[in-house]
């Protein structure tokens, strides 16, 4: 989820209480709290954030039979890297949505020594599609008072963010003078636009004014591009290798049976492979994303999930957010500045190729990688929603070809030079995500989340209950599209299991322990 604009804080301003999340900050418990010594049989479906936040946490409770079976060859899920010139960029999450000691992520940044290699943000520049600059000081005034607007918590409106942010930004502009009412009206539209990569989405008139009625702000957003995959690698090494299962995609998960091993023991599951292997196990977690349950949850279940559960996946949207990684041999932006964006007024849609207008009109934002020693001289293009899924259908040449015209529009600067390496990211094409993140449709309230995450019940065993068990972003309206939501959610689950078994966990841990 990006929810950063050019280094200003692009965040809720109401917040709930995080006291209210409990254990967040363990992440490390003393075994011998242990009260029994059985070994149930443990399989984790997903080696994300989640996957590997609920084995970890398992490992730490005492746990030693826990699988984790991951489809890709690689941990990490939606946290993930690509090499693009000299170095490996974050093709998936990249912010910390929450620099402060309450966030689990931003604990482990700091435990494995980032924090301190982070750079600091540098300046905005904001073009008219002529070339003009806009002042930056008036542009992010006019922006920070658009935020203040779309940074609306709701509470059970009923209403789409659009229309909530139509209204009141239609106010901004009757107020503001008659010589600069374009120029605020499209700032306006630009955070619009901001807050759409945000989410994911399309059009804010999809999405829930109440989006964010549940949300923790753990505070300002801190972008970690190209060590958020480092964290992650970091993470996985408290898990042990030999049982990480990777290229092992799940088929089937049946359910409420009694599946017996060669040594004539019952199982109520049983996790069938693609490649035709199948686990035994007492209990599942299932840290598949949104958009695979969409698309496959129909099949993947043995009984079927009930009902209740399907629905609440149909209702959920699942988004999509492309990065394009754009790489030039030299910088034709100034040295200080780290976010480009462009201002569309009524006149830039007429002089774009019509083709083209839709598209480019939500490529509003790069962002400069920093620092240049580092990554050399690399933008990232943002698009949400439908965009990205039609970027991810575009050669790269095509998508090149295109943007460099659009930049040089914008810039005012015909000599801007295409980019000598171009890379989008396939979110929405990956088979083991088939998007980016979820968010919340109009109607839709964040509580059906809590629905998703529940365990499924057993009819058949009822004795032997947590069969299947549900963690990943999409489980926790507290902080759904985040990745300390997921790390969480994996925490949720393995504490849940825990209970079960009776084993305790001592009192959270505070960040700085682990430093
Ligand atoms: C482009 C993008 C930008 C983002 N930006 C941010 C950001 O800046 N900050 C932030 O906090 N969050 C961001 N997010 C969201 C964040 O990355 C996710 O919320 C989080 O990583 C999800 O973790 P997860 O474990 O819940 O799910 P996933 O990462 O999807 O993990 C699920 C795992 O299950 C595996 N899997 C799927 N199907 C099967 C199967 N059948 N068998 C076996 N394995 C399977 C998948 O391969 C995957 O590894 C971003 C996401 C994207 C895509």
């Amino acid at each position: 989820m990006l929810r950063t604009h050019c280094g200003a804080a692009f965040y809720l301003s109401s917040v709930s209480s995080v006291s209210s999340l409990n254990n967040t900050n363990l992440f490390t418990v003393n075994a011998s709290v242990m009260m029994d010594v059985q070994q149930p049989r443990i399989v984790v479906v997903g080696a994300g954030v989640a996957g590997l936040g609920a084995a970890i946490k398992l490992k730490e409770l005492g746990f030693t039979d826990v699988t984790v079976v991951e489809a890709a060859d690689t941990v990490g899920g939606r946290v993930a890297k690509a090499n693009i010139g000299k170095a490996w960029v974050d093709t998936g999450a990249q912010y910390i949505h929450g620099s402060s000691e309450e966030n689990l992520f931003y604990c482990l940044f700091k435990k494995y020594g980032f924090l301190s290699q982070i750079p600091d943000e540098g300046n905005s520049v904001f073009y008219r599609h002529d070339g003009r600059k806009v002042d930056t000081e008036f542009a992010q005034r006019v922006y920070e008072k658009g935020e203040s607007i779309i940074r609306y918590r709701g509470n059970n409106t009923g209403g789409s963010l659009g229309e909530h942010f139509a209204e009141k930004a239609h106010g901004v502009i009757e107020a503001s003078q008659a010589d600069e009412k374009t120029v605020v009206q499209g700032v306006l539209a630009l955070v619009g636009k901001d807050y759409l990569l945000s989410i994911a989405a399309s059009d804010l008139h999809g999405v829930s004014a109440d989006s964010w009625q549940y949300y923790i702000n753990m505070g300002d957003d801190l972008n970690v591009e190209g060590f958020m995959f480092q964290v992650v690698e970091k993470l996985a090494e408290n898990f042990p290798k030999e049982r990480l299962l990777l290229n092992k995609a799940v088929r089937k998960i049946e359910w409420d049976g009694s599946f017996p091993d060669t040594k004539g023991l019952e199982y109520p599951v049983r996790v069938v492979c693609e490649d035709g292997a199948e686990i035994l196990a007492d209990h599942v977690i299932v840290t598949v994303s949104l958009g695979c349950l969409k698309a496959k949850a129909a099949n993947l279940f043995n009984p079927s999930l009930p009902a209740e559960k399907k629905e609440v996946i149909e209702k959920l949207s699942f988004g999509n957010l492309a990065k394009i990684f754009l790489e030039y041999e030299e910088a034709f932006w100034e040295k200080n500045v780290s976010c480009i964006s462009f201002i569309w007024d009524n006149d830039s849609v007429a002089s774009a190729p019509p083709s083209q207008t839709e598209w480019l009109k939500h490529l509003s934002q790069f962002t400069v990688m920093k620092p240049e020693e580092r990554f050399g001289n690399i933008l990232i293009g943002w698009c949400p929603g439908d965009v990205a899924d039609l970027i991810e259908t575009m050669a790269e040449k095509e998508l090149a070809s295109a943007i460099t015209e659009h930049i040089r529009m914008f810039t005012g600067n015909p000599n801007i030079p295409p980019p000598k390496s171009i890379m989008c990211t396939q979110w929405r094409k990956n088979n083991f995500m088939r998007g980016s993140y979820t968010f919340l449709p109009v109607g839709v309230d964040g509580k059906v989340m809590d629905v998703l995450a529940e365990p499924l019940v057993a009819t058949k065993n009822p004795n032997k209950d947590l069969q299947v068990l549900f963690a990943g972003e999409a489980t926790i309206k507290t902080l759904y599209g985040t990745v300390q939501g997921s790390i969480i959610s994996g925490h949720r689950e393995a504490e849940r299991l825990a209970q079960r078994y009776g084993r305790t966990a001592p009192p959270a841990v505070h960040c700085e322990s682990h430093t």
